[in-house]
């Protein structure tokens, strides 16, 4: 599955945000994606996953040709994407990995041992009955990524998931996006923390004078991938 972004600009009415050259996005990809506050990567985040209309371009998701029309060059409610604030159903963790089984593609694994792996990725283990709505901040965002485990997308945009956390609970989610990637799941991640990223993303665009360019450095993005 990939997806295809071209002549895409993204913003709100009249007022454009970036400028993008032609983007894409794999399986097994993973991107950083860096700008100043306000310069668009939630708005272009949301325009990939489906949420938000592009100003103009045509964002596309070449995918299994099976798919009925409509929904196979639709990227919505196929690529996954996490809020810098993570919306949870109401109920217990339990219930709100339950409903993240209900979207995984493939049910050949035990739905029980699925969501107690999750839990244990992100540090939660043995929370399952708790309530969603009585977790931290920081413990919110372990639950989101749990969901998206669960999911096991082939494809997911992360917003900001490093934010606001101390470095125990960026450990468990650079652990669990980790796994995501072993998985074969392509992800783009914006972060203002580009030490911690830099050692799971292979590449990085940044946003400059509203302009999307893929950001060539010195840096360790690559090496990892280049180690391997
Ligand atoms: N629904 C909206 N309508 C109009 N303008 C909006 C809307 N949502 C966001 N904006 C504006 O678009 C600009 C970009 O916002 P966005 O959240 O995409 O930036 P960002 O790069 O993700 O910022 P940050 O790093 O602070 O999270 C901001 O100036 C914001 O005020």
């Amino acid at each position: 599955m990939k997806l295809v972004a071209s002549n895409l600009q993204v913003g709100y009415d009249d007022s454009k945000l970036i400028d993008c050259k032609p983007l894409q996005l794999a399986a097994g990809d993973s991107i950083h994606l860096q700008g100043a506050n306000g310069s668009g990567k939630t708005t272009l985040l949301k325009c990939l996953a489906g949420l938000l209309p592009p100003l103009s371009g045509k964002i596309t998701l070449e995918s299994q040709p099976s798919l009925s029309w409509w929904r196979s060059r639709s990227p919505l409610g196929r690529v996954v994407y996490m809020h810098q604030s993570p919306y949870l159903y109401e109920g217990s963790l339990y219930k709100n990995l339950s409903f993240a089984w209900r979207q995984r593609q493939s049910q050949a694994a035990s739905k029980q041992e699925t969501i107690e792996q999750a839990l244990a990725l992100v540090g939660l283990e043995g929370r399952a009955q708790e309530l969603a709505a009585s977790l931290s901040g920081g413990e919110r965002k372990r639950l989101a990524l749990a969901r998206i485990w669960v999911i096991q997308p082939k494809l997911a945009l992360l917003d900001e998931p490093l934010a606001n956390l101390d470095s125990h609970s960026q450990k468990l989610i650079l652990q669990a996006i980790t796994q995501l990637q072993k998985n074969g799941c392509g992800m783009i991640i914006t972060s203002h923390q580009a030490e911690g990223l830099s050692h799971v993303c292979q590449r990085s665009w940044n946003i400059q004078d509203k302009r999307l360019e893929e950001q060539v450095s010195s840096s360790n993005y690559g090496r990892k991938q280049n180690a391997r």
